[in-house]
């Protein structure tokens, strides 16, 4: 049982509210258009999972996002505007509809406090499209009704409406003022549901199968046609009783404190979770960070063993080759956009059952770069893809035997100042009331041990498996 300090009174004058909805009102009437207003209140530090847990319905779209080690956590809880696509340019139908809804909004704050702004979720898939049957759009973008954002030292909570010259606000004021309330006072404790583990697991991917592919993979970078490839399995769980997301997001972020925990719902019931090491792109004030992450060895159970590890790693040809197809091809293609990225040293990323050769990657981006732009030119890496990518994402088309869905793929967030933050979905699941599938690869260059490569796999699996309650 966790407990946090109760929030007490916030600062919002209504009666000052009343007056700029008006202003608003009169506004949308004039453009005839509908009018976003973003209002930020800061309240006392909260937990936002639990905020989540109490406030997120299952026929809602809900976005949570969290880095125990950086002390930052957000939930986005319902959506006042929203988009699902398919197809090839969702990345810049995407930006467009950020575009335009960033044109309606109007923040209410007055005296510039808050430097958190209203903040679009976007979730999008490995390929340009998905199958049929698979749950999630290709991709997806909402402005929520409800953000809440707490870092180390602040939670703002961001209620956003939407007003057209028909909206009734004087039965919205007590309205947003009774939601508020209940926000806020929401029991910053809670218990966790007792759970007996009662899983059932069959891999989709056998792990025989896989075996083989990780073989032919080999016989073809072998032949020339490509360099690395990543593989994964995917694994389907059943249990007799429904999986508690708030239950498996709290185990997530107690076991992987260094990872970012995030969940995505579709609002029709299904939930993609998981726990990424891997960040695609960080943009703050222009200044851009990305992660390259590729090469692993397990953690040893000593130090002695550990450190092992970790010097095989960092020496081994075999991984650096694998890490480095990862650095060249993010220059490359940052390069493509104007941007000059900084390579900095090479260095260890080690979480709490895997370790990883990691290589941070900065740069600053010019004015007239997208965030989305980046995530296009980059998504899939050859982290989660391989090289050359064309070639590998065929490859992976014809061996994977399951949709990748949103696995692998670009999930977070862009703000209307173009800040922004994607990680990378890997270490993920796909949630489905009590059946679940779990998502996990690696990748094969020349040189790969297949017996090495199924471990990883599923040392990664594991960890997914062992936080679902
Ligand atoms: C593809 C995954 O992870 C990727 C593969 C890695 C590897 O093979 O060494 C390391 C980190 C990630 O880039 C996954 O976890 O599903």
């Amino acid at each position: 049982m966790q407990v946090l300090p109760r929030p007490t009174n916030i600062s919002l004058d209504y009666k000052e509210l009343y007056q700029f909805l008006l202003a608003c009102q009169q506004k949308s009437l004039l453009k005839n258009k509908r009018q976003f207003i973003s209002i930020p209140i800061a309240i006392e530090q909260v937990d936002p999972l639990i905020i989540f847990e109490n406030l997120a319905k299952q026929e809602q779209l809900n976005f949570y996002f969290e880095n125990k080690g950086k002390q930052e956590a957000i939930a986005a809880i319902d959506a006042v505007a929203q988009l699902q696509i398919e197809g090839k340019n969702r990345f810049s139908k995407v930006q467009n509809f950020i575009k335009t809804c960033t044109e309606d909004i109007i923040i209410f704050d007055k005296l510039n406090k808050f430097t958190t702004e209203p903040r679009f979720f976007c979730s999008f898939s490995f390929f340009d499209t998905t199958e049929a049957d698979y749950p999630f759009a290709a991709a997806t973008v909402f402005l929520p009704c409800w953000q809440i954002v707490r870092d180390s030292d602040r939670t703002i909570l961001i209620a956003n409406i939407a007003i057209d010259p028909n909206t009734n606000l004087p039965a919205l004021i007590p309205q947003l003022k009774s939601d508020i309330s209940k926000i806020v006072t929401i029991e910053q404790q809670t218990n966790k549901y007792s759970f007996s583990h009662n899983l059932h697991t069959k891999d989709i991917a056998d792990t025989k199968k896989l075996q083989q592919t990780i073989l032919a993979a080999l016989t073809s970078i072998r032949a020339g046609q490509l360099n690395k490839i990543v593989l994964a399995q995917a694994l389907n769980v059943w249990s007799a009783k429904d999986f508690s997301l708030y239950n498996s997001l709290d185990n997530l972020r107690q076991n992987h404190p260094n990872c970012y925990i995030f969940s995505i719902s579709n609002s029709k019931g299904q939930n993609f979770i998981g726990a990424s090491p891997e960040r695609l792109i960080s943009i703050s004030d222009r200044k851009l960070e990305i992660d390259a992450l590729a090469g692993s060895a397990p953690r040893g159970k000593t130090a002695i063993a550990d450190k092992q590890l970790a010097n095989q790693l960092l020496n081994s040809d075999k991984e650096k080759r694998e890490h480095k197809v990862v650095i060249d091809f993010i220059t490359q293609h940052l390069n493509q956009l104007g941007i000059k990225p900084q390579i900095l040293a090479p260095r260890l990323r080690q979480l709490a059952n895997i370790q990883h050769l990691w290589t941070p990657i900065e740069a600053k981006i010019p004015h007239n770069v997208h965030p989305l732009e980046i995530v296009a030119q980059l998504h899939p890496t050859p982290a989660v893809a391989g090289e050359t990518r064309d070639i590998a994402c065929q490859q992976i088309r014809h061996y994977e035997n399951f949709e990748r869905g949103l696995y692998a793929a670009p999930i977070g967030w862009i703000d209307t100042q173009n800040n922004s933050e994607f990680i990378v979905g890997i270490r993920s699941a796909l949630i489905d009331r009590n059946r679940a599938i779990l998502y996990a690869g690696a990748g094969i260059v020349a040189g790969s041990d297949p017996a090495k490569e199924l471990a990883e796999i599923q040392l990664k699996l594991q960890a997914l498996l062992k936080a679902l309650t």
